[in-house]
């Protein structure tokens, strides 16, 4: 336990209102109070753009932070002092004056494979051909397009229990969701496949959760530190260096994985063009302490690949709202 200011203040916790928010906003606020049993922590929701956009393709919305800007607006507006977001859904570069204070233990990062009932039992590699994977993640778009040409790719938007109600229709064969999204709402058991990083590397900072707030709430940021987990920290470092230096927001193709072993930290990326056609692979490693320059090693390693046509081609093309 460690002690906080006297008379302890309240804290305000800003959150999404959909099930997943919730979900990581009230683990988060239940950990904190684990450490801080004198700090009051209140739960205030917001709606983001995010939430009520629905009916277009989000790579077509084209705005970062969809997810993140009211929340950030009430931050700076002193409504809320702090933030819990899906990492993933954050951009990698916060507006002036907030700072991301701590991000917590990672669940499995991993893409996963949920089936529809008639297809119990199989995998991506035996679906027939032209199933109907439902994803609205140009990342796992191109990644499976490349692997699988004889499948047809749907978009599907909406919360992720909208989404499983449209796939037990039948809209769709197979979706494609963030194992961590799954376990936190304890639907694991829907879970058919979890795809290895072979065949898709998953979003850059999937699985963990980011808090944001204020950067010069510097008592705030110790409270928030304590349940911090280092050594996700130190991968999620890497993996937004990464994003930020090729200037991808959540709605590109690019992929990650990334591994510590002892003092070291490997990151593998992937930036691929929409039709899965044109793709570059490749995997840094050096010392988890220098995480963002591994990030930043690896993007240019890519972009001497070919990364910034492929990444040029697709901004053209979402302008052009094709
Ligand atoms: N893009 C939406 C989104 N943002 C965060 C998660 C949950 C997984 C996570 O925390 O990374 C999801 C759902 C999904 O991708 O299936």
């Amino acid at each position: 336990m460690t002690s906080v200011s006297s008379p302890p203040r309240t804290i305000r916790i800003g959150s999404r209102k959909s099930q997943l928010a919730l979900v990581q906003t009230y683990w988060v606020r239940e950990q904190l109070e684990k450490n801080f049993p004198d700090v009051t922590f209140e739960v205030h929701t917001m709606s983001t753009q995010g939430d009520k956009i629905l009916d277009v393709a989000l790579a077509k919305i084209g705005d970062k932070g969809l997810f993140t800007k009211e929340l950030e607006l009430g931050m700076i507006n002193q409504e809320i002092d702090f933030a819990v977001h899906s990492l993933k859904d954050l951009p990698t570069n916060l507006p002036e004056g907030l700072a991301l204070a701590a991000i917590t233990e990672r669940e499995n990062p991993a893409d996963a494979l949920v089936l529809h009932e008639k297809h119990k039992g199989q995998t991506i590699d035996t679906l027939p051909e032209g199933a109907v994977i439902g994803t609205s993640s140009l990342r796992r778009l191109a990644q499976l397009r490349s692997q699988f040409p004889h499948f047809q790719f749907k978009d599907v938007r909406g919360n992720l229990i909208t989404r499983m109600e449209k796939l037990d229709k039948g809209e769709y064969d197979a979706l494609i969701l963030a194992v961590a999204g799954l376990e936190r709402l304890e639907m694991s058991d829907r879970i058919h496949q979890i795809l290895p990083a072979e065949i898709s590397l998953h979003a850059v900072g999937q699985g963990a959760l980011g808090i944001e707030c204020r950067a010069d709430d510097t008592e705030l940021i110790t409270i928030l530190k304590a349940i911090e987990h280092p050594q996700t920290r130190d991968r999620c470092l890497a993996e937004r260096a990464f994003l930020r230096s090729l200037e991808g927001g959540c709605q590109v193709p690019i992929g990650v994985n990334t591994e510590v072993v002892g003092e070291n930290l490997t990151l593998t990326g992937i930036v691929a063009s929409v039709d899965g056609q044109k793709l570059v692979k490749d995997t840094v490693t050096g010392l988890a302490k220098d995480a963002e320059k591994i990030g930043t090693q690896l993007a240019n390693t890519l972009r001497q690949q070919g990364a910034t046509e492929i990444l040029e081609a697709i901004f053209t093309e979402i302008q052009r709202g094709s």
